[in-house]
């Protein structure tokens, strides 16, 4: 157990949990003892309060914050990140401020039930989905990806509204599955109430118009006089909306495409062509005053699209808004409801636009591809369109709104996916995956700064190169950054912990073991995939895949488990293509089944190879490349960040069609010289299997 003197601000009617940010006023404590960046929070609880455990007025759990850095010297107010919990043991000091003996206390993400994290997740889902908390689609993606359990307990305890003293029990309880379940039964109880709070307005007003209909005049009266007064509420409302918009605000800017550079680099390492061509658009559209296209930075999660975006709005000194459309499917999402409809509200361009207090902040529209109707896609042609966008009508604010000043960029994963109306009208800046080389330059240039910074780490930490590349080997495996600067952010977290504690004295040596014991064994799956048997091979799609192939008796049936239809039919082109070359095997009298989701016919046809001539198939090669009937090898779309990935997880040889040679121009010449050019299958089987291959020396089937 690991005890601390701390620093304790009281707070009153609130409840702060880790893994939140805030800002603190007057924060007594701080001020005297400046010396220290950590102090507590801890509730104060008013004596009705009789199921919560208290240490006299105070609540005995409290949360650990690292004080960032001051805000404004004038109004005293603190950038603060909530990180831990603790439970007080005594009060050491009562004034002039509070200090306490605490016990810092360990969350453990492993230790919770399967079965209850599945219904928590759809708790959750359920819930925020009904208070409209976040876009649908997007919102799940983001649960489900999320493994950090803990993390998203206290992120929902801290957003549910539920009274206090159920806060202060959230924060208390220390067994992982009750203390789930117990936040369970709020989030259901909430969605209850909401739902029978529903169910009663519907009810009254059934009961109003059969009353209505029954009493005739008198009612109809009534109620004529009640429809007025709250369409007139929402009248003042919307009034007030339309007046609080920045109507013709201009925010100063600053237009120097030296310094517009400067913090391109400064924040971002590499990327020289895309800053290149962003510096080029900004130049092109100040000097020529076109307000034509829009960028749209597309590229992997995490190569630092919207970082770069913030840094572009940075640099031109404008306010920054980001719009997400994965998962808008109402075209009201962009242009506002109109008035008349039940709790209409503005679209997300004016909402945008009002957070920005300025009629020409830079607005991010982000996962531009995600967007699936037509009717948002043409809505937001609408929005880009300098010959429309001068005098934009939501529906709502039912004003012309001069969008023109606004500068627009968007982001997409992949632009096959984003509408071609509005593909047009884009100009693509693509942000290239990362080499090991360039991720180990980020993480030591920018990555560990920052976190360092954000965790309030101030003792020398040695970081060397070599365990940054073990760190991105071993525990991340991704085309951009953001999986390395999470792991990052766990190691500074525990050594934010082991600070605080004073457990450790003078400078941090990160070595492998220390990564190891903050992140535990790591999981990277494939990497560490010998090809054990034959039928089995590595083939390049998205990523790095492993296909398998297996026969059994039958009557030459093809069984494959994937359900894309190219997939399928270049499975069937594979195993065409051996029936018409190696026409002694009898496939007639075998059932084949392969596993497959991803690869190509290369690598299908290799594994089939391997299962009939029962030949294992190397482990450090990886096939890539359409297959014709014939066997001849044909380009493969994407393959870019597939090779990376390859050549980073240790693959010695990537076979590839010639016909992507366009493909590996800029890459690292450690990965080109991997790198194997093929035209035709025949040559695929010479460099692929163990013990060579002759066409001669067939077993027995
Ligand atoms: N070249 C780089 N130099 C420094 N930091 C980088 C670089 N590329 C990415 N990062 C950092 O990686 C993190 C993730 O980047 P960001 O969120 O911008 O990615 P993204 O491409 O927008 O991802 P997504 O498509 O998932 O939204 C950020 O903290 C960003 O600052």
């Amino acid at each position: 157990m690991q005890y601390l003197n701390l620093f304790i601000q009281p707070i009153s009617s609130a409840v702060v949990f880790p893994y939140s940010s805030l800002q603190l006023h007057n924060v007594d404590c701080y001020n005297q003892s400046v010396h220290s960046q950590y102090i507590g929070l801890v509730s104060q609880i008013d004596d009705n309060q009789s199921d919560v455990q208290t240490i006299q007025q105070y609540s005995q759990y409290g949360t650990l914050v690292h004080i960032a850095k001051e805000q404004d010297d004038t109004s005293h107010s603190y950038k603060a990140f909530a990180f831990a919990r603790f439970r007080i043991n005594s009060f050491c000091q009562l004034t002039p401020f509070l200090v306490a003996n605490v016990e810092i206390l360990n969350d453990d993400i492993q230790n919770y039930d399967t079965e209850i994290l599945g219904v928590f997740k759809d708790a959750i889902k359920i819930y925020m989905e009904n208070f409209s908390l976040l876009p649908n689609a997007l919102l799940k993606q983001k649960i489900d990806e999320e493994d950090n359990i803990v993390k998203l307990y206290y992120q929902v305890s801290n957003k549910i509204q539920i009274p206090f003293n159920q806060k202060i029990r959230l924060l208390q309880m220390n067994d992982n599955n009750e203390r789930i379940s117990t936040l369970i039964q709020y989030l259901n109880h909430k969605m209850i109430q909401y739902t029978t709070n529903n169910e009663l307005e519907q009810k009254l007003k059934q009961e109003l118009i059969s009353e209505m209909q029954n009493n005739g005049d008198n009612l109809i009266n009534q109620t004529q006089q009640i429809v007025p007064q709250i369409q007139e509420l929402e009248l003042d409302y919307q009034k007030q909306y339309v007046e609080s918009l920045p109507w013709g605000i201009l925010h100063p800017e600053t237009v120097s495409i030296s310094q517009c550079k400067e913090k391109l680099d400064k924040k971002h390492y590499g990327l020289d062509m895309a800053k290149q061509r962003i510096l080029q658009y900004l130049a092109i559209k100040y000097l020529t005053k076109s307000t034509g296209s829009i960028i749209c930075l597309h590229g992997h999660p995490g190569v630092g699209k919207t970082s770069l975006a913030q840094s572009i709005a940075e640099s031109l000194g404008r306010p920054f808004q980001k719009i997400s459309l994965g998962g808008v499917s109402d075209e009201a999402q962009i242009r506002g409801h109109r008035k008349t409809y039940v709790g209409a509200q503005a679209g997300m361009i004016m909402e945008a636009i009002k957070k920005a207090k300025c009629i020409n902040p830079v607005i991010l529209l982000d996962e531009i591809d995600k967007i699936n109707q037509y009717t948002v896609g043409s809505a937001l042609l609408e929005v880009l369109d300098p010959e429309q966008n001068k005098s934009f009508m939501d529906n709502y604010v039912n004003e012309e709104f001069n969008l023109s000043q606004v500068l627009f960029i968007s982001t997409a994963n992949y632009i096959e996916s984003i509408q071609p109306a509005l593909r047009d009208r884009l100009e693509m800046i693509e942000i290239p995956s990362y080499t090991i080389d360039e991720k180990e330059k980020i993480a030591i240039q920018h990555l560990i700064p920052k976190q360092m910074e954000l965790n309030g780490i101030d003792k020398k930490v040695d970081f060397s190169k070599d365990v940054v590349r073990y760190l991105i080997t071993n525990y991340t495996n991704e085309s951009g950054v953001r999986q390395l600067e999470r792991q990052i952010n766990s190691i500074f977290r525990t050594i934010a912990l082991q600070q605080v504690r004073g457990k450790k004295k003078g400078s941090y040596n990160i070595n492998k073991g220390f990564i190891n014991q903050c992140l535990g064994e790591s999981t990277i799956g494939y990497k560490n995939i010998r090809l054990q048997s034959i039928g089995m091979c590595k083939g390049l799609n998205d990523g790095m895949n492993i296909l398998e192939v297996i026969k059994t008796k039958g009557q030459g049936n093809l069984f494959q488990q994937s359900k894309d239809q190219y997939i399928v039919e270049q499975g069937i082109t594979a195993l065409s293509y051996l029936r018409n070359c190696f026409k002694y095997i009898q496939f007639q009298n075998w059932d084949i089944n392969v596993a497959n989701q991803n690869c190509l016919g290369v690598c299908v046809v290799v594994a089939m190879v391997s299962l009939f001539m029962n030949k294992k198939v190397k482990s450090n090669v990886t096939f890539a490349g359409e297959l014709s009937l014939k066997g001849s090898i044909l380009r493969q779309d994407n393959l870019r960040e597939s090779i990376i990935q390859a050549a980073e997880s240790g693959i010695d040889i990537i076979i590839i069609p010639s016909q992507n040679v366009g493909d590996i121009q800029n890459l690292e010449p450690s990965i080109k010289k991997r790198i194997r050019l093929v035209d035709h299958i025949e040559e695929v089987f010479q460099i692929a299997f163990e013990d060579g291959f002759t066409y001669y020396h067939y077993p027995n089937l």
